[in-house]
């Protein structure tokens, strides 16, 4: 378990203060699986690195396992990282060392003697697949089996925690999907707790439970992947979700559209939706029970997990009351409405 409590960081002074982290609160349950996700400097990396304190929090507390970081003596926090394993966007493996002895390392580090090393490392290689590339360096490893050995450096002092920083964003996306299968294995069959930022909501989707967003240093949303993939609550999250379903009108059409709407002027709307929703026919009823047309410009059906979620763009073509009432209609549907913008009708 780890729980963040309150926690500022600001790095520099006066003029060139940057408030990286804002007043966060978060706690992640043990065992399971919890995606950070933000744009670039919203303070992704400083929030994983205040977990192992790589980063001290400027204020407010970390807790992992129920040990307050923040308030260990040097030799105790040495004692606690072995308790955290980390891995990082390039690896960070040192190059003059072959795969088992970069495995090796921090178990030399714990004082561990030759036959306890062999022990742990040998099964460690058998886990992430590597076990033929023990004596190799890695300039002869790919980028995929060069995280893996990061894998199982992290796993070395058997840790209860993964903090994961951008770990396969440097990996093409076949080569990202089998590294993220492993760390689900990992997940599933040690029961280690993990922590990891990413940009990319395909992670998220692909291995997480829970998911939080972080906008200019502020925690903005904290759900289950499965609400969070289905209805964010936020402008951003939207976004995030609009890019990774690349659902956006035509550009000839967002370049036709205005913000206000006007006696002759007809809705473009994006709909969302999910559970009962996705197997109604709607759309159909809403034609006949509201006068409108639908015209249809994009729709998909995405499988999040355990949910089934819907998207649509189109146009609803009627009078200003007749397309007022059908969005009404399908938001006592259950249906998210976002109005994108009106189009000129007889365009
Ligand atoms: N050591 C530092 N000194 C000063 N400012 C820093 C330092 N580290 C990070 N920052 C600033 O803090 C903010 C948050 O940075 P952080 O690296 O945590 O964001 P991020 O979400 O991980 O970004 P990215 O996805 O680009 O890695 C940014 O404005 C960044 O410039």
């Amino acid at each position: 378990m780890i729980e963040i409590s309150n926690v500022s960081k600001t790095y520099g002074t006066g003029s060139n203060a940057v408030h990286a982290l804002k007043d966060v609160n978060l706690t992640i349950p043990k065992g399971t699986i919890h995606g950070v996700i933000g744009l670039s400097g919203a303070g992704k990396s400083t929030l994983i690195r205040c977990v192992n304190l790589l980063e001290r929090p400027s204020t407010g507390s970390v807790s992992v396992d129920g040990q307050e970081m923040t308030r260990l003596s040097r030799g105790e926090l040495n004692r606690a990282r072995h308790r955290i394993g980390m891995i990082f966007q390039h690896f960070n493996l040192l190059t003059t060392r072959t795969v088992f002895d970069n495995v090796a390392l921090p178990l030399e580090l714990m004082g561990e003697d030759r036959r306890a090393i062999k022990d742990r490392v040998i099964p460690l290689l058998e886990l992430v697949g590597l076990s033929d590339k023990a004596k190799q360096y890695p300039a002869q490893l790919s980028g995929g089996q060069k995280q893996r050995v990061a894998i199982a450096r992290a796993l070395a002092s058997k840790p209860n925690v993964l903090l994961c920083d951008e770990a396969t964003s440097a990996l093409d996306p076949q080569t990202t999907s089998s590294i993220l299968e492993l760390l689900r294995e990992i997940n599933h069959q040690l029961g280690i707790t993990i922590l990891l930022i990413t940009h990319e909501m395909e992670v998220v989707k692909s291995i997480c439970h829970r998911v939080s967003l972080i906008s200019d240093g502020e925690l903005v949303e904290d759900a289950e992947v499965g609400d969070f993939f289905t209805a964010p609550n936020t402008q951003l999250g939207r976004e995030f979700l609009n890019d990774f379903l690349q659902l956006t009108p035509p550009k000839e059409l967002i370049e036709r559209l205005s913000e206000t709407p006007s006696e002759h002027t007809h809705p473009v709307v994006r709909l969302t939706f999910s559970g009962d929703a996705v197997s109604t026919p709607l759309i159909s009823r809403l034609a006949r029970k509201c006068s409108v047309d639908v015209s249809i410009l994009q729709a998909k059906v995405e499988s999040i997990q355990d949910r089934t979620l819907g998207l649509m763009i189109a146009e609803l073509l009627g009078s200003p009351a007749q397309t007022q009432e059908a969005m009404a209609y399908l938001e006592a549907h259950q249906l998210q409405v976002e109005v994108l913008g009106h189009v000129q009708r007889n365009v």
